[in-house]
């Protein structure tokens, strides 16, 4: 009997359980998720975006606008930032980091000095920011590739 042909591939492998990863998150307008993964494909680490522990959900600011200290911006911890911090095994050099939307200049400075060496990114709808295009720029300087992930089409379903 062959083995079967219709697997996702490792992209889509990792790239769906960074998504999954998305979906804890509490942001009622974005939700991203990140996963790192070793040069041989083995799962390091994950996380999505939220306040720090013991900052409640419920008591923090969700909000995009209005005063600074009133807003979700200076509270929430991103992500990649995440993922990296939730890393207990040692180092990330090397690595890949696969996230559903691309890093801004601050997770860029904690990717570099991390040692990650590729991104695999989703949506990019923050492309024409000063974050991410100063994020772009010192990744490109510190030698980081990044490649937008090729949507399959595929439905991958966790109806259980
Ligand atoms: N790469 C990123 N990773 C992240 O985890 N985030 C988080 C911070 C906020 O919680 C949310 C963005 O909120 P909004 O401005 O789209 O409503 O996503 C944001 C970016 C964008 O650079
Ligand atoms: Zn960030």
């Amino acid at each position: 009997m062959p083995k079967r042909a219709d697997y996702i591939s490792w992209d889509e492998y990792f790239m769906g359980v960074a998504m999954l990863s998305g979906m804890r998150s509490k942001d009622p307008n974005t939700q991203v998720g990140a996963c790192i993964v070793s040069s041989d494909n083995k799962i390091l680490s994950m996380g999505y975006n939220g306040f720090p522990i013991g900052c409640s959900d419920d008591d923090f600011p969700w909000e995009r606008e209005g005063e600074a200290l009133d807003t979700k911006y200076l509270y929430t911890t991103h992500s990649e930032l995440n993922a990296i911090l939730n890393y207990r095994g040692g180092s990330l050099d090397g690595a890949t980091l696969y996230v559903s939307l691309f890093p801004c200049n601050e997770c860029a400075k904690a990717i570099i000095q991390a040692g990650i060496k590729q991104i695999v990114y989703d949506c990019d709808k923050y492309a024409d920011t000063a974050s991410v295009l100063a994020s772009k720029r010192m990744l490109t300087t510190a030698g980081v590739k990044f490649r937008k992930y090729e949507r399959t089409g595929r439905k991958i379903s966790l109806e259980l």
